[in-house]
């Protein structure tokens, strides 16, 4: 799987152009990066590749997944996975059930979705916690559910919005390297914006510095 900007062009409510004529090529089980200043347009840039761009903006070019062109489809019809720097969990499910909720709906039956859930928190290292309350669990552990919980939908792609800068230095290098592993085991492309020149290495693919 392979995502593709092809002139891509995001133009802001008041008129002036945020990002203008942006050719991007993600190869599948890669992440490129995406740095620059505050203000310049990284989280619209994402919001336009997952079909969430607020009204009033104004988008040109193409968005092509898979070879397929998204551009006008809803995001609920991309099936692209978001992460973002706050993990925000459902505070009256359990941890295996907020797991759960983000499984496709195109795994059927109950054994195979309680597997793919048990699996999940196997993987997240946290096999065993699926009946905490997920107020209990660490900033750090609470990050691992999110990007499982992004994980179980099979995304097509993902899109991370400085998904690690509310965690502490030593959980940061840890989830980091979990999320960059995932990403490569799953063989989707994934966009990543930051601003941590670390995380950018750890992703290891291009960094593109808007201006
Ligand atoms: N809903 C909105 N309506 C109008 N302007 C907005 C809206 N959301 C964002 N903006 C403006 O669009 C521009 C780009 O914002 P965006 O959040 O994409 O920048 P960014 O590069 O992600 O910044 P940061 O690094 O601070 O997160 C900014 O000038 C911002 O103020």
């Amino acid at each position: 799987m392979s995502l593709d900007l092809v002139g891509l062009g995001i133009r802001h409510p008041d008129g002036n152009a945020l990002i203008d004529d942006l050719n991007l090529s993600v190869a599948p089980g890669t992440v490129t990066t995406l740095t620059g200043p505050s203000g310049v347009g990284k989280s619209t840039l994402l919001n336009a590749v997952g079909g969430h761009l607020e009204a009033g903006f104004r988008l040109r070019g193409r968005v092509v997944l898979n070879g397929r062109d998204i551009t006008d489809l809803p995001a609920e019809r991309r099936d692209i996975g978001v992460m973002f720097q706050q993990a925000v969990m459902f505070p009256h499910l359990s941890v295996a059930d907020n797991l759960a909720f983000g499984l496709s709906p195109k795994l059927r039956g109950r054994g195979a979705r309680k597997a793919a859930v048990a699996k999940a928190l196997d993987l997240a290292g946290l096999a065993g916690l699926g009946d905490r309350d997920p107020a209990t669990l660490s900033g750090g552990q609470r990050a691992r559910v999110a990007l499982m919980r992004t994980m179980l939908a099979r995304p097509r792609a993902v899109l991370l919005d400085e998904p690690f800068s509310a965690l502490d230095p030593e959980r940061r290098h840890e989830i980091r390297e979990f999320v960059m592993a995932t990403i490569r085991r799953s063989g989707i492309p994934a966009l990543l914006v930051t601003h941590d020149r670390q995380d950018a290495d750890a992703a290891g693919g291009p960094v593109i510095a808007l201006t």
